[in-house]
């Protein structure tokens, strides 16, 4: 190859070898990378140069010469252009596969860790039709339309769904009626780059076992003529939909929901089984999207801890209790640790419902709490969001020293980073890194490590 080549807009033949831990497929081009959306190891193609680096370069998909024996067709329509799935088109054996190789691959490379202990990946039912709840954006086409679907890989540009597979397919007749009651309705729609309208995303939630859903509509400033009647309306016409709220979001902000909940209709929650307890679910906590694979982890994770009854146990980053609640039946006394205060006041709901009484929850962050913690526990659960823990979360523990600490993680470059600052003075041992598959079709991946202290 020529320098010449190696610059934006150029046309260039890559096989792919690799996926990226963000889903790309990754080729090589003269001792250079490149990453290619939308491909899988096996694919011969040609491919358009996008941004240009000197070592590496990020391109655009042109043309498959040859497919991959892993490639299948997608079983969504839109799955070319939307951003919400990256690998409806590899086969979900593969998928797996890919899955363990990405936590593998960053325990090595972030972790420093050799040989490291992961297992294959924990399935459950179905790679489709899996999701309990969906967030929808909700925008308004050239024509006046209103439309709600994902945004397009890389934008903010609307792609207007009426179902997704990957949704609970309970959920989408509410997509798709909603939205016309919406447009019959005449709300504004919001424009984030303005920042006016009312309208910004319809949030949709069910219990998978229970079949009961809440609808909850994300508005500027909640300003909706009409909206009482019309929750009414939806209560009547859906006979599973048992809450219809308002979420007040008035900044200029990607985050979707802001702090203000407000439930106009029925009841602020829905009820799901988990783990053989009942919960209650709000539209705005935080709740594993795919149940079932959450409770095969949850099995895990039981099982590997085998509590006899007389620990304590720490639930950093607890939520709603999900997992703090069937771990209380197995120990002493638990601690659950969690900043949202909604979540806590549920999760305190959520033990009561089940005659829990062994747990506290602690409204606050972790990295304030966990060192205050005034109790030295035998177990800490650590399951933060994608950033991780902060530093002093993990020198907490390392003073605590409790003996063994399970990390559940949504991101597994920071869970690599985490368990290399803890297992490298030698005072832990990584024993198993069990992988489950809480994402199919997404290159997402959710992994729970289980650390013991050494004996020494
Ligand atoms: C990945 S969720 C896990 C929730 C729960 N373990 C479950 O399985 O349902 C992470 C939780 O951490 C909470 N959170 C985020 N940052 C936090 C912090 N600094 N301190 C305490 N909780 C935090 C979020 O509100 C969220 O409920």
């Amino acid at each position: 190859m020529t320098n010449t080549v190696w610059r934006q807009g150029e046309v260039i033949e890559v096989e792919i070898s690799d996926l990226s831990d963000t889903g790309d497929g990754v080729g090589r081009f003269d001792q250079r990378v490149v990453f290619v959306p939308d491909t899988v190891p096996g694919d011969r193609t040609l491919v358009k140069l996008v941004h240009v680096k000197p070592k590496y370069a990020h391109a655009a998909l042109k043309q498959i010469l040859q497919p991959s024996p892993q490639r299948i067709r997608p079983s969504c329509i839109v799955a070319d252009k939307c951003g919400g799935c990256q690998w409806q088109h590899i086969n979900y054996d593969y998928q797996l596969t890919a899955k363990q190789n990405q936590v593998i691959q960053a325990l090595e490379r972030i972790g420093g860790f050799v040989n490291p202990p992961v297992y294959p990946v924990l399935v459950a039912d179905s790679s489709l039709g899996y999701r309990n709840k969906a967030t929808y954006p909700i925008g308004i086409s050239a024509t006046g339309q209103v439309q709600a679907g994902y945004y397009q890989k890389g934008s903010h540009q609307l792609i207007n769904l009426n179902q997704c597979p990957v949704q609970d397919q309970r959920l989408n007749p509410l997509l798709s009626e909603v939205k016309q009651d919406i447009q019959k309705r005449g709300w504004s729609i919001y424009d984030e780059k303005r920042h006016q309208g009312q309208i910004r995303h319809l949030g949709l939630r069910i219990g998978r076992r229970t079949g009961e859903m809440l609808l909850t509509l994300v508005v500027k400033d909640g300003n909706l003529p009409g909206i009482e009647t019309q929750a009414q309306e939806w209560l009547q016409r859906y006979p599973l939909l048992v809450g219809i709220s308002l979420n007040r979001n008035s900044d200029r902000t990607n985050a979707i929901f802001g702090n203000e909940t407000r439930c106009i209709a029925g009841i602020p929650y829905l009820r799901e089984k988990f783990a053989g307890l009942e919960f209650q679910v709000r539209p705005d906590t935080f709740f594993q999207v795919y149940t079932e694979t959450a409770e095969a982890l949850l099995q895990v994770i039981q099982s590997e801890l085998n509590l006899q009854g007389h620990e304590v146990l720490v639930d950093a980053y607890c939520g709603i209790g999900t997992l703090t609640l069937p771990l209380a039946k197995q120990a002493r006394q638990v601690i659950g640790l969690e900043v949202q205060s909604a979540a806590v006041e549920q999760a305190i709901l959520n033990a009561q419902q089940n005659g829990i009484n062994n747990v506290i929850f602690q409204v606050g962050a972790v990295e304030k709490s966990l060192p205050n913690l005034g109790i030295i526990p035998n177990v800490v659960l650590l399951d933060p969001p994608r950033k991780g823990c902060e530093a002093n979360v993990i020198k907490s523990l390392l003073n605590l020293k409790p003996s063994r600490i399970v990390y559940v993680s949504c991101k597994v470059a920071t869970l690599a980073r985490d368990l290399k600052l803890l297992c490298e003075h030698g005072l832990y041992n990584l024993t198993r890194v069990q992988p489950a598959d809480f994402f199919p079709q997404t290159a997402h991946v959710e992994t729970a490590a289980f650390l013991e202290r050494s004996p020494s």
